[in-house]
Protein backbone atom coordinates (compact mmCIF):
# COMPACT_ATOMS: atom_id res chain seq x y z
CA UNK A 1 0.00 0.00 0.00
CA UNK A 2 2.50 2.61 -1.01
CA UNK A 3 0.42 6.21 -2.16
CA UNK A 4 3.53 7.95 -1.63
CA UNK A 5 3.80 10.98 -2.94
CA UNK A 6 5.72 14.49 -2.81
CA UNK A 7 4.00 17.71 -2.86
CA UNK A 8 6.11 21.27 -3.00
CA UNK A 9 9.20 19.01 -2.05
CA UNK A 10 7.57 17.74 0.83
CA UNK A 11 7.16 14.00 1.35
CA UNK A 12 3.30 12.90 1.98
CA UNK A 13 2.31 9.16 3.02
CA UNK A 14 -0.55 9.74 1.12
CA UNK A 15 -2.28 12.31 -1.63
CA UNK A 16 -5.27 12.67 0.46
CA UNK A 17 -6.44 15.19 2.52
CA UNK A 18 -9.34 17.34 4.16
CA UNK A 19 -11.16 20.44 2.13
CA UNK A 20 -11.28 23.55 3.92
CA UNK A 21 -13.81 23.87 5.86
CA UNK A 22 -14.72 20.46 6.46
CA UNK A 23 -13.34 18.55 9.74
CA UNK A 24 -10.93 21.81 10.97
CA UNK A 25 -13.06 24.52 12.49
CA UNK A 26 -11.49 23.94 16.09
CA UNK A 27 -9.15 22.22 18.05
CA UNK A 28 -10.42 18.02 18.41
CA UNK A 29 -11.39 18.19 14.30
CA UNK A 30 -7.89 19.54 13.74
CA UNK A 31 -6.42 16.85 16.14
CA UNK A 32 -8.35 14.22 14.36
CA UNK A 33 -7.28 15.17 11.34
CA UNK A 34 -3.63 14.91 12.38
CA UNK A 35 -4.00 11.80 13.69
CA UNK A 36 -6.06 10.33 10.59
CA UNK A 37 -4.81 8.40 7.30
CA UNK A 38 -4.65 11.41 5.21
CA UNK A 39 -1.30 12.76 4.04
CA UNK A 40 -1.64 16.09 4.88
CA UNK A 41 -4.50 19.00 6.39
CA UNK A 42 -5.63 22.58 5.99
CA UNK A 43 -7.31 24.54 8.75
CA UNK A 44 -10.91 26.10 8.35
CA UNK A 45 -10.37 29.50 6.33
CA UNK A 46 -9.95 31.53 8.84
CA UNK A 47 -10.70 35.87 9.37
CA UNK A 48 -9.12 38.33 11.59
CA UNK A 49 -11.62 38.16 14.16
CA UNK A 50 -13.84 35.13 15.36
CA UNK A 51 -16.64 34.79 12.94
CA UNK A 52 -20.00 33.33 14.43
CA UNK A 53 -21.24 32.92 10.73
CA UNK A 54 -24.27 32.68 9.00
CA UNK A 55 -27.44 31.74 10.69
CA UNK A 56 -28.90 27.44 11.02
CA UNK A 57 -29.37 25.57 9.22
CA UNK A 58 -27.07 26.37 6.91
CA UNK A 59 -25.86 23.48 5.87
CA UNK A 60 -27.62 20.50 4.09
CA UNK A 61 -26.68 16.94 2.68
CA UNK A 62 -28.39 16.37 -0.65
CA UNK A 63 -29.38 13.07 -2.67
CA UNK A 64 -25.82 13.49 -4.53
CA UNK A 65 -23.89 16.16 -2.29
CA UNK A 66 -24.76 18.96 -0.25
CA UNK A 67 -25.79 22.38 -0.02
CA UNK A 68 -23.75 24.81 2.41
CA UNK A 69 -23.91 28.38 3.36
CA UNK A 70 -21.92 28.60 6.53
CA UNK A 71 -21.06 32.06 6.11
CA UNK A 72 -17.70 31.96 7.42
CA UNK A 73 -17.79 30.58 10.92
CA UNK A 74 -14.29 30.26 12.42
CA UNK A 75 -12.31 31.11 15.73
CA UNK A 76 -10.48 34.02 14.18
CA UNK A 77 -6.75 33.66 12.64
CA UNK A 78 -4.54 33.53 16.46
CA UNK A 79 -6.78 30.47 17.30
CA UNK A 80 -5.45 28.94 13.71
CA UNK A 81 -2.03 30.21 14.60
CA UNK A 82 -1.83 28.70 17.62
CA UNK A 83 -2.68 25.17 16.12
CA UNK A 84 -0.41 25.85 13.48
CA UNK A 85 2.61 26.05 16.20
CA UNK A 86 1.67 22.73 17.94
CA UNK A 87 1.34 20.97 14.91
CA UNK A 88 3.88 18.10 14.39
CA UNK A 89 5.23 18.43 10.81
CA UNK A 90 6.86 15.40 11.33
CA UNK A 91 3.60 13.39 10.78
CA UNK A 92 2.20 15.49 7.87
CA UNK A 93 2.17 18.59 5.88
CA UNK A 94 -0.35 21.36 7.52
CA UNK A 95 -2.17 24.16 4.92
CA UNK A 96 -3.25 27.62 6.57
CA UNK A 97 -6.46 28.41 4.65
CA UNK A 98 -7.20 32.24 5.10
CA UNK A 99 -10.30 34.09 3.69
CA UNK A 100 -9.97 37.96 4.64
CA UNK A 101 -13.19 39.86 4.29
CA UNK A 102 -10.92 42.54 3.02
CA UNK A 103 -7.43 42.98 1.42
CA UNK A 104 -6.51 44.67 4.36
CA UNK A 105 -7.22 41.80 6.42
CA UNK A 106 -6.10 39.22 4.35
CA UNK A 107 -2.42 41.27 4.65
CA UNK A 108 -2.59 41.99 8.23
CA UNK A 109 -3.08 37.98 8.28
CA UNK A 110 -0.01 37.07 5.79
CA UNK A 111 2.64 39.46 7.70
CA UNK A 112 1.67 37.46 11.13
CA UNK A 113 2.20 34.46 9.39
CA UNK A 114 5.07 35.38 8.19
CA UNK A 115 6.53 36.78 11.24
CA UNK A 116 5.07 33.37 13.11
CA UNK A 117 8.10 31.50 11.00
CA UNK A 118 5.35 28.72 10.86
CA UNK A 119 6.51 25.44 8.46
CA UNK A 120 2.55 25.49 7.17
CA UNK A 121 1.73 26.18 3.79
CA UNK A 122 -0.21 29.48 2.49
CA UNK A 123 -3.87 28.55 0.96
CA UNK A 124 -5.43 31.69 0.06
CA UNK A 125 -9.23 31.14 -0.15
CA UNK A 126 -10.75 33.42 -3.16
CA UNK A 127 -13.64 32.04 -3.38
CA UNK A 128 -16.05 31.45 -0.40
CA UNK A 129 -19.78 32.22 -2.02
CA UNK A 130 -21.22 32.71 1.23
CA UNK A 131 -20.58 36.39 2.91
CA UNK A 132 -23.74 38.38 2.11
CA UNK A 133 -22.59 41.31 0.18
CA UNK A 134 -19.03 39.79 -0.67
CA UNK A 135 -18.56 38.89 -4.41
CA UNK A 136 -15.97 35.66 -4.99
CA UNK A 137 -13.05 37.56 -5.25
CA UNK A 138 -11.46 35.18 -8.24
CA UNK A 139 -14.73 36.08 -10.27
CA UNK A 140 -13.19 39.83 -10.61
CA UNK A 141 -10.36 39.18 -12.62
CA UNK A 142 -8.84 42.73 -11.41
CA UNK A 143 -9.60 42.22 -8.36
CA UNK A 144 -7.74 38.96 -8.53
CA UNK A 145 -4.84 40.22 -10.43
CA UNK A 146 -4.54 43.14 -7.35
CA UNK A 147 -4.87 40.71 -4.50
CA UNK A 148 -2.11 38.03 -5.96
CA UNK A 149 0.64 40.88 -6.39
CA UNK A 150 -0.27 42.68 -2.94
CA UNK A 151 0.21 38.84 -0.94
CA UNK A 152 3.14 37.94 -3.24
CA UNK A 153 4.99 41.37 -2.15
CA UNK A 154 3.71 40.80 1.50
CA UNK A 155 4.89 37.19 1.83
CA UNK A 156 8.34 36.26 1.21
CA UNK A 157 7.31 32.34 0.59
CA UNK A 158 5.49 30.28 -2.13
CA UNK A 159 1.71 30.00 -1.91
CA UNK A 160 -1.30 28.70 -3.32
CA UNK A 161 -4.85 29.77 -3.72
CA UNK A 162 -8.49 28.25 -3.16
CA UNK A 163 -10.24 28.96 -6.90
CA UNK A 164 -14.04 28.32 -7.62
CA UNK A 165 -15.25 27.07 -10.58
CA UNK A 166 -15.21 27.90 -14.02
CA UNK A 167 -17.15 27.26 -17.40
CA UNK A 168 -16.01 29.15 -19.49
CA UNK A 169 -12.47 28.16 -22.38
CA UNK A 170 -11.49 31.77 -22.14
CA UNK A 171 -12.39 32.25 -18.37
CA UNK A 172 -9.47 29.37 -18.18
CA UNK A 173 -7.36 31.00 -20.37
CA UNK A 174 -7.67 34.58 -19.06
CA UNK A 175 -7.13 33.12 -15.15
CA UNK A 176 -4.00 31.04 -15.98
CA UNK A 177 -2.73 34.65 -17.54
CA UNK A 178 -3.12 36.11 -14.71
CA UNK A 179 -1.77 33.29 -12.55
CA UNK A 180 1.21 32.81 -14.45
CA UNK A 181 2.43 36.23 -13.70
CA UNK A 182 2.65 35.65 -10.22
CA UNK A 183 5.52 32.91 -9.66
CA UNK A 184 5.20 32.68 -5.67
CA UNK A 185 1.80 31.26 -6.36
CA UNK A 186 3.14 27.65 -6.19
CA UNK A 187 -0.34 25.44 -6.30
CA UNK A 188 -3.50 26.08 -7.11
CA UNK A 189 -6.36 24.37 -5.61
CA UNK A 190 -9.73 23.55 -8.20
CA UNK A 191 -12.51 23.85 -6.99
CA UNK A 192 -14.77 25.25 -4.18
CA UNK A 193 -18.15 24.69 -4.00
CA UNK A 194 -20.35 25.54 -6.88
CA UNK A 195 -21.37 28.97 -5.32
CA UNK A 196 -25.16 29.68 -5.20
CA UNK A 197 -26.87 26.84 -6.03
CA UNK A 198 -30.33 26.21 -4.89
CA UNK A 199 -32.45 22.92 -3.60
CA UNK A 200 -36.57 22.37 -2.73
CA UNK A 201 -38.07 20.46 -0.04
CA UNK A 202 -41.40 19.87 -1.98
CA UNK A 203 -42.96 18.50 1.44
CA UNK A 204 -42.21 21.66 3.03
CA UNK A 205 -42.26 23.67 -0.21
CA UNK A 206 -39.57 25.60 1.24
CA UNK A 207 -35.79 25.96 0.76
CA UNK A 208 -33.10 23.59 2.59
CA UNK A 209 -31.22 26.38 4.34
CA UNK A 210 -31.67 29.54 6.34
CA UNK A 211 -29.27 31.89 4.89
CA UNK A 212 -29.31 33.88 1.39
CA UNK A 213 -32.76 33.13 0.80
CA UNK A 214 -31.70 28.98 0.45
CA UNK A 215 -28.78 29.96 -1.69
CA UNK A 216 -26.12 27.93 -0.81
CA UNK A 217 -22.54 26.33 -2.36
CA UNK A 218 -23.13 22.80 -3.92
CA UNK A 219 -20.61 19.84 -3.18
CA UNK A 220 -20.95 16.18 -3.72
CA UNK A 221 -21.52 14.06 -6.97
CA UNK A 222 -22.81 16.94 -8.69
CA UNK A 223 -19.77 18.91 -8.87
CA UNK A 224 -16.64 16.08 -9.87
CA UNK A 225 -17.13 16.46 -14.06
CA UNK A 226 -16.80 20.26 -13.32
CA UNK A 227 -13.90 19.83 -10.41
CA UNK A 228 -12.00 17.39 -13.28
CA UNK A 229 -12.23 20.18 -15.88
CA UNK A 230 -10.80 22.78 -13.56
CA UNK A 231 -7.85 20.52 -12.46
CA UNK A 232 -6.90 19.89 -15.64
CA UNK A 233 -7.73 22.94 -17.57
CA UNK A 234 -5.07 24.52 -14.36
CA UNK A 235 -2.54 21.62 -14.81
CA UNK A 236 -2.26 22.30 -18.70
CA UNK A 237 -2.28 26.02 -18.62
CA UNK A 238 0.20 26.21 -15.41
CA UNK A 239 3.02 24.10 -15.84
CA UNK A 240 5.03 25.22 -13.39
CA UNK A 241 2.75 25.05 -10.55
CA UNK A 242 1.28 22.49 -8.66
CA UNK A 243 -2.70 21.63 -8.65
CA UNK A 244 -4.65 20.08 -5.79
CA UNK A 245 -7.98 19.01 -6.80
CA UNK A 246 -10.85 19.38 -4.87
CA UNK A 247 -15.03 18.29 -5.58
CA UNK A 248 -17.16 15.54 -6.08
CA UNK A 249 -14.59 13.18 -4.35
CA UNK A 250 -16.07 9.78 -2.11
CA UNK A 251 -14.58 6.67 -4.12
CA UNK A 252 -10.43 5.82 -4.56
CA UNK A 253 -12.13 5.99 -8.32
CA UNK A 254 -13.03 9.82 -7.48
CA UNK A 255 -9.42 10.09 -6.13
CA UNK A 256 -7.74 8.26 -8.94
CA UNK A 257 -9.29 10.63 -11.80
CA UNK A 258 -8.52 13.56 -10.26
CA UNK A 259 -4.75 12.61 -9.93
CA UNK A 260 -4.97 11.51 -13.84
CA UNK A 261 -6.35 15.09 -14.62
CA UNK A 262 -3.10 16.01 -12.77
CA UNK A 263 -3.73 17.05 -9.11
CA UNK A 264 -0.82 16.43 -7.22
CA UNK A 265 -2.93 16.10 -4.07
CA UNK A 266 -7.11 15.40 -3.46
CA UNK A 267 -9.07 17.33 -1.28
CA UNK A 268 -12.26 15.33 0.11
CA UNK A 269 -15.17 17.92 1.45
CA UNK A 270 -18.64 16.71 1.48
CA UNK A 271 -17.74 12.62 1.87
CA UNK A 272 -15.90 13.38 4.70
CA UNK A 273 -18.44 15.91 6.04
CA UNK A 274 -20.40 12.82 5.73
CA UNK A 275 -18.12 9.87 6.90
CA UNK A 276 -15.42 11.59 9.50
CA UNK A 277 -11.87 11.44 9.21
CA UNK A 278 -12.12 7.59 9.26
CA UNK A 279 -12.58 8.08 5.18
CA UNK A 280 -9.03 8.23 4.17
CA UNK A 281 -8.52 4.74 5.50
CA UNK A 282 -11.31 3.50 3.06
CA UNK A 283 -9.99 5.66 -0.22
CA UNK A 284 -6.53 4.89 0.74
CA UNK A 285 -7.46 1.23 0.30
CA UNK A 286 -9.28 2.09 -2.76
CA UNK A 287 -6.98 3.79 -4.55
CA UNK A 288 -4.19 0.90 -3.86
CA UNK A 289 -6.73 -1.41 -4.99
CA UNK A 290 -6.94 0.23 -8.60
CA UNK A 291 -3.03 0.89 -8.88
CA UNK A 292 -2.22 -2.95 -8.18
CA UNK A 293 -4.79 -4.07 -10.79
CA UNK A 294 -3.38 -1.43 -13.18
CA UNK A 295 0.10 -2.36 -12.45
CA UNK A 296 0.92 1.27 -11.41
CA UNK A 297 3.54 1.05 -8.45
CA UNK A 298 3.63 4.80 -7.59
CA UNK A 299 1.47 7.65 -8.29
CA UNK A 300 4.17 9.26 -10.13
CA UNK A 301 3.16 6.80 -13.19
CA UNK A 302 0.06 7.88 -13.78
CA UNK A 303 -0.02 11.62 -12.45
CA UNK A 304 -1.15 13.96 -15.03
CA UNK A 305 -1.28 11.18 -17.88
CA UNK A 306 -4.82 11.98 -18.92
CA UNK A 307 -5.10 10.90 -21.96
CA UNK A 308 -7.59 12.32 -25.08
CA UNK A 309 -9.38 10.52 -27.74
O1 LIG B 1 -19.59 29.33 3.98
C1 LIG B 1 -18.37 29.04 4.15
O2 LIG B 1 -17.77 29.18 5.24
C2 LIG B 1 -17.67 28.50 2.96
N1 LIG B 1 -18.35 27.57 2.23
C3 LIG B 1 -17.85 27.08 1.04
O3 LIG B 1 -18.48 26.23 0.38
N2 LIG B 1 -16.63 27.50 0.61
C4 LIG B 1 -15.90 28.42 1.29
O4 LIG B 1 -14.80 28.78 0.84
C5 LIG B 1 -16.44 28.94 2.53
CL1 LIG B 1 -15.51 30.08 3.43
Amino acid sequence: LDLSTFFLGRPLTSPLMNASGVWCNVNNQLNALAESKAGAMVTKSCTLLRRNGNPEPRYHTLAMGSINSMGLPNEGHQYYLDYAERHDYENKPLFFSIAGLTLDDNLTMVAQIQDAYTPAILELNLSCPNVPGKAQIAYDFEALDVILAEISAAYSRPFGIKLPPYFDIAHFDEVAEILNRYEKVSFITCINSIGNGLMIDINSETVLIKPKEGFGGIGGDYVLPTALANVNAFYQRCPKKSIIGCGGVSTGEHVFMHLLAGAGIVQVGTALYEEGPEIFVRLNIELAKIMKEKGYKTIREFQGKLKTI
